[in-house]
């Protein structure tokens, strides 16, 4: 049987992440394209990609499928270059980025006739960016949207969406526009909002350092994604500004009234405010309980001498602790937890994390 072939353009974290799901399957051969070589040799290393090149012609030759999982601005420049291109005849593109309206505007513009364009995005991800990062348990259990054209053909959807499942992800499909409204509202806007709560905290931190040092659970709860890459969001914010602009109106309304209340002293409403957020939250569908089972992570820093990944393997493997993934994570300074060892269940995790505290290595539960 003939090998399906996949094209990943832009071997990053969410390109990556695709990858990885992909060669689930071994009748797939992924080929990654990436306009960085060190981010090619990085994906070829850790076992991301089956090929990687920086050539696009040859990256798309002999691609069934194509992902655009660049940043959103490449996006596009990409799209317009594929009609030079030598492609499969029944080849579909389809694109991550967390935009839609745009680059499916853009998509059916400048693609060629032969080729199908449906719009994607996963609705998963993080602060972090870069193949290191990628997993092939990102986008388990969370919502894959489609966004497929009047015109496109019932079965090229239904051939992504069937080759999408390997990334364990529930396919939906969405016209651009109601997507970008809701995602908008659910992902863009929030990061905005943590990024400009981060700039006021930063501004009235002094010399002192009270507030940096101050900041606790709650702050960085709601500021997690304020690490998030700033080129990527400048482009998300440039490429759905119509929706943004309107949240942000309805955000300072919906402010201003709280505050009204906090001036007014109206002690019960500014209790029914936040109960009336609470149910909502509360009532978020819970992402993990699909059919499959949590990680069991364990993050350990590597003391740099050679042979040090042998040892820890060979102590879980001697007590019989079964793990089912080993990850050598990017060794950047500030980073804790080089190595994150995937055990098979709650009890395994627990009896690798004694062995290794025994043995003296720093273990952490999450990074
Ligand atoms: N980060 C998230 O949480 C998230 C979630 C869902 C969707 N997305 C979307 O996924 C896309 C990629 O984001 P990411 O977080 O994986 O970014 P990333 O920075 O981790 O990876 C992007 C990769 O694209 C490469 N690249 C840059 N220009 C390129 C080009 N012209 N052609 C090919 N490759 C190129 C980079 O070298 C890098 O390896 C973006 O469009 C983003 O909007 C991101
Ligand atoms: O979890 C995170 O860090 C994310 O920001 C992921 C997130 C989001 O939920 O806003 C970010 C961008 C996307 O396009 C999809 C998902």
């Amino acid at each position: 049987m003939k090998k399906t072939t996949i094209a990943v353009l832009g071997v990053g974290l969410i390109g990556g992440s695709i990858a990885l799901s992909m060669r689930r399957d071994p009748e797939i051969r992924v080929v990654g394209y990436d306009v960085r070589q060190d981010r090619l040799d990085k994906a070829l290393t850790s076992g991301v990609i089956h090929a990687g090149t920086t050539d696009l012609q040859t990256a798309v030759r002999e691609a069934h499928i194509i992902f655009l999982a660049a940043p959103v601005e490449q996006i596009f420049s990409t799209l317009r270059m594929l009609d030079d291109l030598e492609l499969q005849s029944d080849v579909i593109v389809t694109d991550v980025g967390s935009t839609k309206a745009e680059i499916v505007r853009e998509a059916l513009k400048v693609i060629p006739p032969h080729v199908t364009f449906i719009g994607g995005h996963p609705m998963a991800g993080s602060h972090k960016s870069g193949v290191e990062a990628a997993s092939d348990r990102l986008l388990e259990n969370a919502y894959y949207v489609l966004t497929p054209s009047a015109g496109t053909s019932e079965q090229q959807v239904n051939r992504l969406a069937d080759i999408l499942s390997l990334t364990r992800a529930k396919v939906v499909q969405m016209d651009p526009e109601t997507h970008d409204q809701v995602v908008g509202a659910v992902s863009h806007f929030p990061h905005v909002l943590a990024s400009a709560l981060v700039n006021l905290v930063a501004g009235y931190d002094g010399d002192d350092g009270w507030h940096a040092r101050l900041a606790a659970g709650g702050f960085r709860d709601i500021t997690r994604i304020a690490s998030s890459n700033p080129r990527m969001w400048r482009d998300v914010l440039l490429q759905n500004r119509e929706p943004l602009l309107k949240i942000a109106k309805d955000w300072a309304n919906a402010l201003e009234e709280v505050m009204d209340l906090v001036k007014a002293g109206d002690a019960d409403r500014i209790e029914q405010f936040f109960q009336t957020a609470r149910d909502f939250r509360d009532g978020l569908p819970e992402r993990k309980a699909g059919a499959l089972p949590p990680l069991y992570d364990l993050y350990i820093d590597i003391p740099d001498h050679p042979g040090e990944i042998g040892r820890i393997t060979t102590l879980l493997g001697a007590r019989q602790i079964n793990i089912i993934n080993l990850q050598i994570r990017e060794t950047r300074e500030d980073i804790y937890g080089a190595l994150r060892i995937t055990f098979q269940s709650q009890s395994e995790m627990e009896k690798g994390e004694e062995l290794l505290r025994y043995f003296d290595y720093n273990v952490y539960k999450r990074v």
